[in-house]
């Protein structure tokens, strides 16, 4: 399994408890690594991998489309689409709120998961 990642995606999202995150969206940061076939490598084919430009714009319309409360159950969602919708086998996220609280640059998310029973691969990626 090769590795694609996405690092700094900036997205406007609804996400929030508070009354003023319900009614006026703000940037998330992703950080995103993801599982594509050795194939795509193999054929130097798009059509054999995950389409990074294509993850990024879907992250960005259905984010912009419902609002999570927690930040943790908007990761889960991103999560999910990249299981189903693009077939990941396994996904890494981490997911930030920017300045939302004093003294703290970012608070967030981690999320590592393999799709059906896949094994994450070795530390370091
Ligand atoms: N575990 C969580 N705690 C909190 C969340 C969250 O999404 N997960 N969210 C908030 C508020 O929305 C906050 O980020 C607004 O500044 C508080 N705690």
């Amino acid at each position: 399994m090769d590795f694609i990642f996405i690092e700094e995606l900036r997205v406007k999202a609804w996400v929030g408890v508070y009354e003023r995150e319900k009614t006026g969206q703000q940037t998330v940061e992703l950080n995103l690594t993801f599982g594509v076939p050795d194939a795509a490598a193999e054929h130097d084919d798009i059509a054999d991998t995950i389409d990074y430009a294509v993850v990024t714009q879907r992250i960005r319309e259905e984010l912009g489309l419902r609002h999570f409360n927690l930040i943790e159950s908007l990761g889960e969602f991103v999560v999910n689409l990249l299981f189903d919708e693009f077939h990941a086998p396994w996904v890494k996220l981490r997911v930030a709120k920017i300045g939302v609280m004093k003294d703290v640059r970012r608070v967030g998310v981690f999320i590592q998961r393999g799709r059906g029973g896949v094994e994450p691969p070795p530390a370091g990626v």
